[in-house]
This record gives C-alpha cells, sequence and structure tokens, in this order.
C-alpha cells in the first residue's frame, strides 16, 4: 500500500470527527446515519417511513412528537395557548387541531408564529430522542456494525430551517404529482379546497425534491414505492458497515450535485449522502 494512503487511512480512522451542530448527537462516532425523510402533505410521508420500519430501520415522527407535546399542559400545548389564546381550546382542554389547522392555512401570519412557537420546542424533543436512539445503537462498541440508519420524518424539514437541517444527515424527499396527492387527501377526508391549501402552506414540493440526496416517486404502486425503498436501505446498510463510515462525519464528506428526479443520486457512492455545513446553508437560502 503507498505510504500517502496508508497515512491517509490511520489519520481517517483516528480522527475524532467534528462535532455535530446537534450537540448532543456529536458523542458517538459510530452513532448510526440520520435519515431525514420529508415530502410534501400527503405525498406519501408516513408510509414510506412505515416502509423503513418494516425494514428494520429505528424511526422518529415529528409530527407524532408534536401530538404527543401538544397534550393539555405539554410545552407544545403552552406554547399554542400563550400565542393564540384560549380560543385554540376544544371545551375539554384540548387543542382544537381542526380549527387551529384552518386558521394556519388561511392565514399565513398565524402559521408563522406558529411554527415559530412550536419548532424549536419539537426539535429540541427530537434531537433528546435521537441522541437516546444514537446511545442505545445495537452493537455499538462491540466492534459490530450499528444499526445503519435512523429514519426521522419531518414533514416541515426544509421549511424549518438549519435548526431542522442540523439534526440530519442526508434527506429523502417523498414525492408524488399534486393530483394524486388531493386525491389521497380527499380519501382521508379532507376537502380539495383543504388539500390545496395545505399543499399551498409549505415549500412547493418539487424545490424539496431538488435539494433531497434521494426521491422517491410515491406516485405509483405501494409495491412500486417499496421497491425504492429498499434500494435505499440496501445502500444504507452496505454504508454503515464501512470503515469510513465509521470514522466520518458530515462535514469531512463531501457534496454532490442535486438528486436526479425519481432514482438514486448517490448509487454505489454512498459517502456523496451527506453534505458539509456550508453547503446546508447554500441549501437553506436557494
Ligand atoms: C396545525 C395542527 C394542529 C394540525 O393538526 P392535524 O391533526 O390536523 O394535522 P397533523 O398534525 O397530523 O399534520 C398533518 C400535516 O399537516 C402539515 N402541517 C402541519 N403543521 C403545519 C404547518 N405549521 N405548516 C404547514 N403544514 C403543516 C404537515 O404536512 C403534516 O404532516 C398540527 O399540525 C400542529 O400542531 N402543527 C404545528 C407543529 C408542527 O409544525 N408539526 C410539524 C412538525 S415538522
Ligand atoms: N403508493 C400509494 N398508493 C395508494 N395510496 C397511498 C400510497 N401512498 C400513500 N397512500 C395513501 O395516501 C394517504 C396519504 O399518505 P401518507 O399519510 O403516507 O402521507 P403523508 O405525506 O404522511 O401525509 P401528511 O402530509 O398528512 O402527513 C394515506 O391514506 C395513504 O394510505
Amino acid at each position: 500500500m503507498p505510504a500517502a494512503l496508508a497515512l491517509g487511512l490511520l489519520v481517517r480512522r483516528t480522527a475524532r470527527p467534528p462535532s455535530l451542530p446537534g450537540g448532543s448527537l456529536a458523542h458517538s462516532r459510530r452513532r448510526p446515519l440520520v435519515v431525514g425523510l420529508t415530502g410534501g402533505f400527503a405525498s406519501g410521508k408516513s408510509t414510506v417511513r412505515e416502509i423503513f420500519r418494516s425494514l428494520g430501520a429505528a424511526v422518529v415522527d415529528a409530527d407524532a412528537v408534536a401530538r404527543e407535546l401538544s397534550e393539555p399542559q405539554g410545552p407544545v400545548w403552552r406554547a399554542v395557548v400563550a400565542a393564540f389564546g384560549p380560543d385554540v381550546l376544544a371545551a375539554d382542554g384540548r387543542l382544537d387541531r381542526a380549527r387551529l389547522r384552518r386558521r394556519i392555512l388561511l392565514d399565513p401570519d398565524a402559521r408563522r408564529r406558529l411554527d415559530a412557537v412550536t419548532h424549536p420546542v419539537i426539535l429540541s424533543e427530537m434531537r433528546r430522542r435521537l441522541a437516546r436512539l444514537s446511545r442505545d445503537a445495537p452493537g455499538r462498541g462491540a466492534g459490530r456494525a450499528v444499526s445503519p440508519a435512523v429514519v426521522v420524518e419531518v414533514p416541515l424539514l426544509f421549511e424549518a430551517g438549519e435548526a431542522a437541517l442540523d439534526l440530519v444527515d442526508a434527506v429523502v424527499t417523498v414525492w408524488a404529482d399534486e393530483p394524486t396527492c388531493i386525491r389521497r387527501a380527499r380519501e382521508r377526508g379532507l376537502s380539495d379546497q383543504e388539500a390545496a391549501l395545505a399543499i399551498r402552506a409549505q415549500w412547493p414540493l418539487e424545490r424539496k425534491r431538488r435539494l433531497a440526496d434521494w426521491v422517491i416517486d410515491n406516485s405509483g404502486s405501494l409495491l412500486v414505492t417499496r421497491r425504492q425503498v429498499e434500494r435505499i436501505w440496501r445502500v444504507l446498510g452496505s454504508r454503515c458497515a464501512s470503515p469510513w463510515w465509521l470514522t466520518t462525519s458530515r462535514s469531512r464528506r463531501w457534496s454532490s450535485s442535486p438528486a436526479p428526479f425519481g432514482r438514486f443520486s448517490s448509487g454505489a457512492s454512498w459517502w456523496r449522502l451527506a453534505r458539509p455545513a456550508r453547503w446546508w446553508r447554500r441549501r437553506r437560502g436557494s
């Protein structure tokens, strides 16, 4: 082996990864990869999350965390009541979710206010849960591979900005064409108008698609979607087994061009999954 290569490998194996902005995640050099799962309204994020789960991924769901913290007297409940007053409460003291949803869909200022008070609380809880998962990763410290990845479903991953993007190493965007999203929302009991408003309340899905590391096209059958998820899961598994993965962190890997539509951006080059911090900032501003 040429001396320069040997030295390079030695440095990679011994270098302490720079700390991650997420702070508490940084303690484990062998932490699992954190994959952010996002997409548009009713594009199929939860469906894809459940496929990842069935393949063995640990999953964290920001909507579920938000709901837990929205229980009466919970931190999100308190923040929302402080920002909007008791009008947003139902007779039983719980948040009237349907009323709040209509309000934020019709009023962008109210939506910004809601996001401003809820996102920091939700993200800090997500950070805590990810740190716990990282600590509890099976096989850690025993010279074995850790579980390949934790999949975190964050519908507003890009909208929430750097604080949310800092939690993840790579992004999967779930895409479906707008008529399909509206039809699926209708099947869940939403009016077309409400679905269209919910879609407009988020970044255009096209933009989320452009900025993703991987795009899952969920406009077809569940089987076709499952195949795409399986391919990503296989790449994550092989990536995790690599010594490179054990010693590198996001800020040491190089960036690549955005994902082409409907297929892997990274193929066998799994180290292209993650981006330097500056790249994330450019992403945020684009
Ligand atoms: C507005 C609320 C009460 C509506 O509750 P509801 O039960 O009707 O919907 P649910 O929580 O299941 O959300 C469904 C979908 O709505 C969309 N959505 C939710 N909040 C927002 C928002 N602030 N802006 C745009 N879209 C949103 C997302 O696509 C989400 O997946 C609820 O979503 C909420 O408390 N939102 C604030 C917390 C938040 O931002 N959660 C997302 C975490 S990234
Ligand atoms: N490939 C598919 N074929 C048929 N139905 C699907 C497919 N993917 C998702 N669905 C259905 O479409 C609806 C929306 O999917 P899902 O709940 O996964 O979307 P979501 O992006 O998580 O939604 P939200 O934005 O509300 O959180 C669900 O009823 C789901 O069962």
